[in-house]
């Protein structure tokens, strides 16, 4: 596996991978990685010759510069992971080699990046439609892929490669769980153990509203529903409860007739975690 922390080293390693006619899939990744992030390079090995992978804690999709200085790094174990997964190389820049002249070119699409989670973490869908367009631009892959766990973050992505007609294909992941059903994230390995345990809520809550939407309901109910559902344990707060189109992302009211996804965040601690469900009426 080759390990490129310049610019012009990825950009060598790449051109040599289609000088043999290859193609090339990405992995954006912040590191810290778990079996999610495993099952975005299994993914993209179906569909590309070669998989590169990106370890990058990319700073401008953090407001809060606590979360961001207590991000997990784990280089040795992220590059033992990758390497047996098959990846062929690892792109792991410094905030310089990306940003050497600051961040005054940014990338945004103005009405996804500026609702639901991203009024709750302003400006991080502008930081992430940034680092992402660059990452392609550095490494020109066919495809690339994204977890569903970061819904929101997926749309945009699409949305933004609709939007500037970039030619690669975005791969869209199922979110992997521990035995519990918690969604793998690299910032549970910061909850504490009383909140790692009450953390299961996030996704009972998105199991009882998906039962309820297969089998009829409302948004009202169901939002209901779900804020019982977190209120029946005192750990995590309810910060954020998302309703809508499973596209747009727009908010949508009354019966639930089409397929739907539900966005919740819980705050544990100084820790927000996220999860998410497609839910379709049967
Ligand atoms: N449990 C998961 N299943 C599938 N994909 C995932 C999962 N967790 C993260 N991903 C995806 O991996 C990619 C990189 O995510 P990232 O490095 O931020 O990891 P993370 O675990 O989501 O970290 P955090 O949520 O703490 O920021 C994103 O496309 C993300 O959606
Ligand atoms: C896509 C991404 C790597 C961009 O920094 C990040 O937002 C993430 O890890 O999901
Ligand atoms: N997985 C999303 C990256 C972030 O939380 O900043």
């Amino acid at each position: 596996m080759e390990i490129c922390r310049s610019i012009p080293k990825i950009r060598a390693y790449v051109a040599s991978l289609r000088a043999e006619g290859k193609t090339v899939g990405l992995v954006p990744t912040m590191g810290a990685l778990h079996a999610g992030h495993i099952a975005l390079v299994k993914a993209v090995a179906r569909h590309a010759d070669n998989v590169i992978a990106t370890i990058f804690v990319n700073p401008t999709q953090f407001g809060d510069a606590a979360d961001l200085a207590k991000y997990p790094r784990t280089e040795d174990a992220d590059l033992a992971l990758l390497k047996a997964a098959g990846v062929a190389a690892v792109f792991m820049p410094q905030v310089d080699d990306i940003y050497p002249e600051g961040a005054e070119t940014i990338v945004e699409t103005t009405v996804l990046a500026n609702m639901l989670h991203g009024l709750v973490r302003p400006g991080h869908y502008r930081g992430v439609a940034t680092v992402v367009t660059k990452l392609f631009n550095i490494v020109g892959p066919d495809v690339a892929a994204f977890g569903e766990k970061d819904y929101q973050q997926l749309q945009v992505i699409r949305k933004m490669v609709r939007d500037l007609h970039i030619p690669i294909k975005i791969l869209p992941v199922p979110t992997i769980r521990e035995a519990d059903g918690l969604a793998m994230s690299s910032r549970n390995t910061r909850l504490t153990p009383a909140d790692r345990a009450a953390a299961v809520i996030l996704s009972q809550a998105l199991d009882v509203t998906e039962k309820a939407v297969q089998s009829g309901t409302t948004v009202s109910d169901l939002a209901k529903s779900i804020r019982a559902t977190i209120a029946t344990q005192l750990r995590g707060t309810l910060e954020g409860l998302d309703i809508v189109d499973d596209e747009t992302l727009a908010p949508i009211s009354g019966p639930i007739t089409d397929p739907t996804a539900i966005m919740i965040s819980v705050q544990f601690g100084d820790i927000l975690l996220i999860d998410q469900r497609v839910a379709t009426p049967r």
